[in-house]
């Protein structure tokens, strides 16, 4: 990593399948081991309806801000690595997982690339990536945070949308 410099970085993790909570934790203690990623923050755990293919079981929904030294090809790669050794596989999109890894935001980056876009595409669509995304930024970000809330309201009675509970 040598003399990279340190940036924050937000990913969203969910599971529907098995000992959810287990994968989470697993997913967690994986990143927290390498010697350039820091889990700096994590949000609660929420219990959340399956968004897009609906017919399947509930997810648990995470968020984290890691504190690295790594370009944000190289964190994905540890994602994809940590998502194998978690068993996740990819039938169906949008389908059941033991775990998913999503970027949301790498610093302020902004890029197209299909493989890794950034923002991700999707989160401002999705609350089960927002409402975790809030409440972790809060303490470092608390304007972009409040940005964020303001959208999160306008969503409010969306198909899609709903949370269940944070447990
Ligand atoms: N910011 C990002 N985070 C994670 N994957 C991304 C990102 N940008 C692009 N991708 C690409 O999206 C593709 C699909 O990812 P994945 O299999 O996790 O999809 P999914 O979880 O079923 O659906 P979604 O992409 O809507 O979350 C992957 O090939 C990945 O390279
Ligand atoms: N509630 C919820 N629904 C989803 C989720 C997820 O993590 N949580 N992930 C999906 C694919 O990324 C599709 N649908």
């Amino acid at each position: 990593m040598g003399s990279k410099p340190l940036i924050y970085a937000y990913i969203a993790l969910g599971s529907n399948m098995g000992d959810r909570e287990h994968y989470l934790t697993e997913a967690i203690r994986q990143l927290d081991a390498y010697d350039n990623i820091e889990v700096s923050g994590r949000s609660g755990i929420y219990e959340t309806e399956p968004v897009g293919v609906t017919d399947q079981a509930p997810f648990l929904n995470m968020v984290l801000e890691l504190k690295i030294s790594l370009t944000a090809e190289e964190l994905f790669t540890i994602m994809l690595l940590i998502e194998q050794n978690l068993g996740r596989t990819r039938e169906l999109r949008w389908g059941p997982r033991t775990i998913d890894l999503d970027m949301l935001l790498f610093d302020e980056v902004r890029q197209d690339d299909p493989q890794l876009i950034l923002p991700h595409p999707r989160m401002m669509e999705r609350a089960f990536v927002l409402v975790p995304l809030v409440e972790v930024m809060q303490m470092r970000s608390p304007q972009q945070a409040a940005r964020l809330t303001t959208h999160l309201e306008g969503l409010e009675g969306k198909e899609g949308v709903t949370l269940w509970k944070k447990i």
